[in-house]
């Protein structure tokens, strides 16, 4: 190929075919009108050759820049068919994440401590990170794309860029160096440039391979309460009470963390009214799409409103942001916590805020619910006692998560059902918020968040 920079522009004309099929794109719901390239790095040359791009996706009055990795070769090999995106200038272009002859380039750079045009590749100050390993994409859904490397290493190229230093990135550097036992190391990160300011691309971190992740664990403890109906849950196999008790103290001490790394604040009245504005504007947007939210809005605009009257002080910090048992892992040792990037819809501002820790405790309550409740999503009409069932297992960890929250958190929380309003409002915003992704992204898990809201908005938790 004489010159890489002759593929860009035919290139860029395939995207707004081929961006909405790919699982980490956000913007699916609405046409792409233009894609517009920001910088292209040439990041490998030769057969196979491997380009790094930011492209402006223009929808509407939307604009998203995207990090892609792109890599062409003279004849594309048949397991990479899936990734082709168009053959430009006679040579097949794809999706570089599934090839792992050039995925190993990205920690090689990264080992290098290398600087490639405006892209820096750096390692973590005192981090050993070992090049020479192929990278291969993990088969779990998520919003970024991660690579694993050998068992060794995981790589995560965040995919909406956004200028600035990526919270993910932030967060972890800062539990780091609070010397956090509940985040799996930070090794390195890949910065890159958007417009003329740094922007956070990637994040290596250790993978851990000996863990289970907290969803997984959940559903299984409750698949072995609903299979043994007559055992009190104490004394059902996989109970998963003691877990649920580790992990709220892990949680604590992770807010702990933070709080010491990076501070607190108190909310004042105005912050406070700013919150319960946006919690009911995401109500009014979400009953707009989802007309069966209506008749449990006037409850739930009342429980945000009681927000305006609380009589504790509403301390704030940085948080994890979109807390669930699917971020957690438990290793040998004890939970790790994953992701600090937030919910992924929110804007960078948004999600860099700070905000009560009792958000990401009453995700992790929510997150109780969602484990017992989606069992009886395939059951034909309601059976009572299975229902029962599935209130208990998630009244009994949710209350251990409590407490193993309470003998870790600050003295300024204490317990977290000793702040009641709080977490309610805080728990119904969270379940607004799963009923517009689930009616985006699973419409069949539309009744788990609508069935919360209608129990906790009538008093019933
Ligand atoms: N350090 C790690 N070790 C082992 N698995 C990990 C690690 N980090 C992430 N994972 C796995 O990758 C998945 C996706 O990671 P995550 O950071 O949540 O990505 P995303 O932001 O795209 O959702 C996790 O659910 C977990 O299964
Ligand atoms: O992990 P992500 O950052 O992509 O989070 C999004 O997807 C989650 C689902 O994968 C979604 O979580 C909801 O479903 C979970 C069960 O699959 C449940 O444990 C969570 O409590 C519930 O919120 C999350 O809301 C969304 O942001």
């Amino acid at each position: 190929m004489s010159d890489p920079a002759e593929l860009i522009d035919p290139l860029v004309s395939e995207l707004p075919t081929w961006l909405p099929g790919q699982r980490w794109f956000g913007g699916k719901d609405r046409p792409i009108s233009s894609v517009h390239p920001l910088g292209t790095t040439v990041l490998q040359e030769g057969d196979p050759l491997l380009l790094h791009m930011i492209v402006e996706v223009r929808q509407d009055d939307r604009v998203t820049p995207y990090q892609l990795l792109v890599a062409s070769r003279e004849k594309l090999p048949e397991y990479l068919g899936s990734s082709w995106i168009g053959t430009e200038r006679g040579r097949p272009c794809y999706e570089a994440t599934g090839d792992a002859d050039v995925t190993g380039r990205l920690l090689d750079l990264i080992a290098e401590g290398a600087d490639v045009g405006s892209m820096r590749f750096r390692h973590e100050p005192g981090a050993e990170v070992r090049g020479g390993l192929r990278g291969r994409p993990i088969t779990s859904e998520q919003s970024n794309t991660s690579l694993v490397y050998g068992g060794t290493y995981i790589l995560k190229l965040f995919r909406k860029v956004a200028p600035g230093e990526n919270p993910d990135l932030r967060l972890h550097r800062a539990l780091q160096e609070q010397g956090c036992e509940h985040i799996a190391p930070l090794l390195g990160s890949i910065t890159g440039d958007l417009h003329g300011e740094p922007a956070t691309l990637g994040m290596l971190q250790r993978f851990i391979s000996d863990a289970v992740d907290g969803w997984a664990m959940a559903t299984t403890s409750v698949r072995d309460l609903m299979a043994d109906p007559e055992l009190p849950p104490d004394q059902v196999g996989g109970d998963f009470a003691g877990e649920s008790q580790r992990l709220g103290q892990a949680v604590a001490n992770v807010h702990n963390d933070l709080r010491r790394a990076l501070g607190e604040q108190v909310a004042d009245a105005e912050h406070i009214d700013r919150v319960v504005k946006a919690m009911h504007s995401r109500l009014d947007t979400v009953v707009a799409a989802v007309p069966q939210l209506a008749e449990h809005a006037p409850a739930l605009r009342a429980a945000f409103d009681r927000l305006r009257e609380l009589d504790a002080p509403v301390p704030m910090q940085f948080i994890h942001g979109d807390l669930h048992l699917g971020q957690v892992l438990r290793t040998v040792t004890g939970w790790l916590l994953l992701d600090f990037e937030g919910e992924p819809a929110a804007t960078l501002a948004e999600r860099s805020a700070l905000r009560s820790p009792l958000r990401d405790v009453a995700g992790m309550l929510r997150s109780f619910d969602y484990a017992a409740h989606q069992m009886l999503l395939g059951e034909q009409g309601e059976d009572p006692k299975l229902t029962e069932r599935a209130l208990e297992w998630a009244r009994r960890n949710r209350a251990a998560f409590c407490e193993g929250y309470a003998k870790a958190a600050a003295d300024s929380l204490g317990d977290p059902r000793s702040h009641g309003d709080l977490l309610r409002a805080l728990e119904l915003d969270k379940a607004v918020y799963e009923v517009a992704y689930e009616h985006a992204n699973r419409p069949e898990w539309l009744g788990v968040p609508l069935a919360s809201i209608a129990r906790i908005s009538s008093g019933g938790e």
